[in-house]
Formats: C-alpha cells, sequence, structure tokens
C-alpha cells in the first residue's frame, strides 16, 4: 500500500512500515494545502498524521484514501464526520502518550509551586532572589482534582498519589464505587472538582460536548491561588474566564495548549497568556519524549499494517456502535456462484437497506449462512420468494 506521513513519527515506526513492504512517503512539512497536493499527487491508501489537520479538501483529494491513523490520542483535528460519509476509516493510537503527558503534568504542577522557570530565567539572567522564591507552599496534603479519568487522568491520579496528594476527580464514567477502589474522593461534576480542590487538571477529550467545560462558573468554584493545569485542548477551556481568574482569583496556570496555539512547527507567535506572570506555556509537548514517540509510531505502524492484510482497523474511532438496522435475515444456502447475488436483489426490490452482512462457509465448502441486518419493512412474502430461489436451503427473518 502507499502510505503518506505527513507529521514527524519515530523512524521505528516508518521501519516497520517499510519492513512490512509499504512504499512510504514521508514529509512531516505537509499541512493545509501542500498537504492537500501531496495527497493528490501520491494517492495514498493511508495517511498517518500527528496534529496536522485532515480537512474535508484534504478528505477529497485522494479516491484511494481507506485509512487515517492519528499517530497520537485526540483526533479533533481530524474531519472525522466527513471521513465517516466517505467511508473512510480513523483510528488513534490510545494510551501509547499517557505516562508523558502525566510526567508534564506533574512537571508543570511543581514548577508553578516552586516558581522554577522564573528561578531559573533570573538566575540566567545574573540575579539571585532567594527572598521572593523561597515562598512556595508545598504540595503534600493538598487536593488535587482530575477532570477526565481516561489513560492520562489516569496515570495523572497514580503520581499525585505518589506526592501524598490527595486525589478527587469527576469523570463521565466515574462510580463512587470506582472512586473508592482508586484511593480517591468522588465529585459530580467538574464544578464539584473546582470547588473541591487547590490544584485542578484537565484530561476530558475535545468534544462538542467538553467545550468550554472550564467555564466561568468552573473557575469562580476554584479556590483563589489555585493551580490550573490544561494539557488536553484549548477548546475545553473558556479562555476569557481562565484570564479572568488569573487577574481576579489570582489563579496560576500551567499550558501545553492554548487559543491561537501555532499549527507550524516553528516560528514566532503572539499570546497575551504566554506573557502572564501567572501562566507558564509549555510548546504542546505532553507527548513529546522518545518513550512516548516511539510507543506512538509503532502502534500507528501496527494500526497500518493490520489493515493492509486483514481490513481490519485497530483503534477505529468512526464506525457506528450500534447499526440503525431494524431486522436479521439469516439465510442457509448452497456455496454456489450467483446465490447471494438473487437473494441481495430480492432485498433490494422490496427496499430492504443492509446495514451489516457477514456470510460463513461450512466444512467442505458445500454450503453457508449469510446473516444480514437491514433497515425495512420485513413482510413475510420477500422471506417467502427467498426461500423459494433455487440453492436457498432456508430464511428467516427475526425483529431486532
Ligand atoms: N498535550 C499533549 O501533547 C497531549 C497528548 C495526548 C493527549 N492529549 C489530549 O488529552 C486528551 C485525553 O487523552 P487520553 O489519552 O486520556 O484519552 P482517553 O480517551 O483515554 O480519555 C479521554 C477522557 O475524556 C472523556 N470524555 C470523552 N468524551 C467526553 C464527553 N463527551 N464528555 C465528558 N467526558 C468525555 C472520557 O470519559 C475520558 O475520561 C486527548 O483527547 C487529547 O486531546 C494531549
Ligand atoms: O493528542 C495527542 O496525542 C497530543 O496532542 C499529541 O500531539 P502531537 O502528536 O502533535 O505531539
Amino acid at each position: 500500500m502507499t502510505i503518506l506521513v505527513a507529521d514527524n513519527i519515530a523512524s521505528v515506526g516508518l521501519e516497520a512500515l517499510e519492513e512490512a513492504g509499504h512504499h512510504v512517503v514521508d514529509d512531516a512539512s505537509l499541512n493545509g494545502d501542500a498537504l492537500v497536493e501531496a495527497l493528490g499527487r501520491e494517492q495514498p491508501n493511508i495517511l498517518i498524521v500527528r496534529s496536522t489537520k485532515v480537512t474535508p479538501e484534504a478528505l477529497d483529494a485522494s479516491p484511494a484514501l481507506s485509512l487515517i491513523v492519528r499517530a497520537g490520542a485526540g483526533y479533533d483535528t481530524i474531519d472525522v464526520e466527513g471521513a465517516s460519509a466517505r467511508g473512510i476509516y480513523v483510528a488513534n493510537c490510545p494510551g501509547k502518550n499517557s505516562v508523558a503527558v502525566a510526567e508534564l503534568t506533574i512537571g508543570l504542577i511543581v514548577s508553578i509551586d516552586r516558581r522554577i522557570p522564573d528561578n531559573v530565567a533570573d538566575a540566567r539572567d545574573g540575579k539571585w532572589n532567594k527572598k521572593t522564591y523561597a515562598k512556595a507552599e508545598g504540595l503534600k496534603g493538598q487536593t488535587i482534582g482530575v477532570v477526565g479519568l481516561g489513560n492520562i487522568g489516569e496515570e495523572v491520579v497514580r503520581r499525585a498519589q505518589a506526592f501524598d496528594l490527595d486525589v478527587v476527580a469527576w469523570s463521565r464514567s466515574l462510580t463512587p464505587e470506582r472512586a473508592e477502589d482508586m484511593g480517591i474522593g468522588y465529585c459530580e461534576s467538574a464544578v464539584d472538582v473546582a470547588r473541591s480542590a487547590s490544584i485542578v487538571t484537565l484530561h476530558v477529550a475535545s468534544t462538542p460536548e467538553t467545550k468550554h467545560l472550564a467555564d466561568r462558573s468552573f473557575f469562580e468554584a476554584l479556590p483563589k491561588g489555585s493551580i490550573f493545569i490544561n494539557t488536553t485542548r484549548a477548546a475545553v477551556v473558556d479562555e476569557d474566564a481562565l484570564k479572568w481568574a488569573l487577574e481576579e482569583r489570582g489563579l496560576r496556570a500551567g499550558l501545553d495548549v492554548f487559543h491561537g496555539e501555532p499549527a507550524v512547527k516553528q516560528g514566532s507567535f503572539e499570546s497575551e497568556l504566554a506573557g502572564h506572570p501567572n501562566v507558564y506555556i509549555t510548546h504542546h509537548i505532553g507527548a513529546s519524549t522518545q518513550q512516548a514517540q516511539d510507543a506512538t509510531a509503532l502502534e500507528a505502524a501496527r494500526v497500518a499494517n493490520t489493515f493492509s492484510v486483514t481490513g481490519d482497523v485497530p483503534n477505529c474511532v468512526n464506525l457506528a456502535s450500534q447499526s440503525p438496522a431494524t431486522h436479521q435475515i439469516t439465510v442457509r444456502h448452497l456455496d454456489e456462484v450467483g446465490v447471494l447475488a438473487r437473494v441481495l436483489d430480492e432485498m433490494s426490490k422490496a427496499d430492504w437497506n443492509i446495514q451489516e452482512m457477514e456470510n460463513e462457509i461450512f466444512s467442505g465448502a458445500k454450503a453457508a449462512v449469510a446473516t444480514m441486518r437491514f433497515n425495512g419493512d420485513a413482510t413475510d412474502d420477500v422471506a417467502e420468494r427467498i426461500e423459494q430461489q433455487e440453492k436457498v436451503l432456508a430464511v428467516s427473518v427475526i425483529e431486532l
């Protein structure tokens, strides 16, 4: 298969793709129009990206494109709805960079408490200021609130507990029982977390439902002088509310992601937040350890290689969890040319829309059973007409 890699992925991943015999086109500079142009020129079957945006124009550029692999966790940078409408699979690499992000989260918390970046900047400027920097609070015994207990959230909990922090959390599927098992406090909402903690860190995925989850009411609930960490996505935070909390509530923030974050890998940028004395911005490097990059690149290669051999897509994020099928028809038939085509023809005439289908062959390859789930008005006469067809052995229809 032809695979276009439009971002920097670790060499172990590229090697795994090449060893599998693929034609790999590796160009980490691709973005925007250049990506669309490369997709049109190379006609890849598979596209592998990190944070590079995959737009509707990119989806239309290569009719051969069957799979997009996000070599990372968050796939909000890909037009997943557009891919689904065009029958293109989208997969990600869950859990492969979660330790790296959790390590950065803890690093930002310690940095804020001890003002490590300002210490270092002043020392580099030849300024000695123990008077100011000796005023840290210390973390032990404080309460950290984790919003979203997915792969990263769970890694943060483990590390926070090792720092003797008390942990409370909210996650959409967290139950009080599960919280107890993890040795953490259960919260009923993100605002409840904010109310209960002096350090809060966000780890929910960016979706329409989580947009501005950290809004004005969230920041109002946080105690004055709290520490706030965002390593997930800018869209989860209402930045006006964040700025209000920085000014009015003495909030201290560590942000690996923020509005207006540059899409390019290197260059200058302007951000009101970056210059704020209460804010430490990192360069969206949560996933950027060699350990995480190797694991992610190998997983991206595994997804691509599995697809090329079996047609299956590990970690697929855009298949319907449940098809809208209303009925299932089971057709036992002789394994001969044309039998299934005639069955499908009859179903088509009855306006039965097939959503899922499978055909299993019995040993000896004399007979087979086809199971199809469909949407339609399942009248008995259609099933009877199919059963009367040559080489059909038996038919049954059930309502789902
Ligand atoms: N800064 C970085 O470099 C970096 C690296 C990796 C991931 N991330 C971001 O962190 C996010 C989390 O990563 P992860 O590996 O923990 O993913 P994950 O899929 O394991 O966890 C996602 C969490 O989001 C929650 N969630 C999803 N949809 C939700 C909804 N509609 N309402 C409420 N909660 C919802 C899930 O319940 C889960 O707790 C990613 O989606 C990505 O945006 C950033
Ligand atoms: O969702 C992710 O995995 C992170 O945002 C990592 O992004 P990156 O691959 O561009 O570093």
